[in-house]
């Protein structure tokens, strides 16, 4: 990614994040530094217990650090107003689980976040619902319940679910981990699409080298560190 000056102030960064959790004395982020850029792709890999989905919830606002910062446009995540709130507006969230709602149809979950976003009529809400589940490949699915989706399409539904509220920026953790080969590679085109053509800049946790292939960078985390960086595109 060429920086632009408007580019040369990370969209996210967190300096000396240190993270213990008190129970168990467990030190799972030891003094960790990341600058994320707008419209970047960036992968964190690593192994089970590393850190990786500590970090995430970490620069997202869900868990606060023991000590260190995290910087939202330069500015402290504290000194956004609710985080609740920021979250909603600024951020999108993909899981492994999709942890969609059983009793809501795909279309009424896509709609879940938007009551936190913009003034939206409901017959607005229900377009732009339905317009994203078409981005994502399954607007003939909108009607259905996640029990009567494959994985593959719970998932899509998830990431439309992400888009409701235009946000900044996505962070997926391990959203392919549940997926068999085939999927995966259809649910990483989507992220790659996102990307390349509408700029979406996002943070992707994986234990697989070959899903974190698929970002432009790679940070490797080991015990709560970062002890590589690689960009995988040269
Ligand atoms: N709520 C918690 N209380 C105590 N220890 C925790 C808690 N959450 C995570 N840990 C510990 O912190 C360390 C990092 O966990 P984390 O889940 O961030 O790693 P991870 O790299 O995402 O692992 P995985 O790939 O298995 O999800 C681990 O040793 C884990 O046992």
């Amino acid at each position: 990614m060429n920086k632009t000056n408007e580019q040369t102030q990370p969209l996210l960064q967190c300096k000396g994040l240190r993270k213990v959790y008190p129970n168990g004395n467990v030190e799972a982020l030891r003094g960790v530094d990341v600058e994320i850029f707008q419209g970047e792709y960036v992968a964190i890999m690593g192994t089970s217990g590393s850190g990786k989905s500590t970090l995430l919830c970490t620069l997202s606002g869900m868990d606060v650090p023991t000590s260190g910062e995290v910087l939202y446009r330069g500015k402290p995540l504290t000194q956004h107003g609710s985080l609740d709130r920021f979250r909603a507006l600024e951020l999108g969230f993909v899981f492994q689980s999709f942890y969609l709602l059983p009793t809501l149809t795909a279309i009424e979950n896509v709609q879940v976040p938007m009551f936190e976003g913009p003034p939206r009529s409901s017959a607005e809400k229900h377009q732009r619902a339905h317009d994203l589940l078409e981005r994502v490949g399954i607007g003939h699915r909108a009607n259905h319940l996640p029990m009567r989706l494959s994985v593959g399409e719970r998932q899509r539904v998830a990431i439309a679910r992400s888009l409701a509220n235009e946000p900044k920026l996505i962070f997926a953790d391990e959203p392919t981990g549940n997926l068999d080969s085939r999927t995966t590679e259809e649910i990483l085109a989507i992220f790659a699409n996102l990307h390349e053509t509408e700029g979406v800049t996002l943070v992707m946790v994986t234990h697989s080298a070959d899903v974190a292939a698929h970002a432009e960078r790679t940070l490797h985390f080991q015990d709560g560190q970062i002890v590589k960086e690689e960009n995988n595109r040269t």
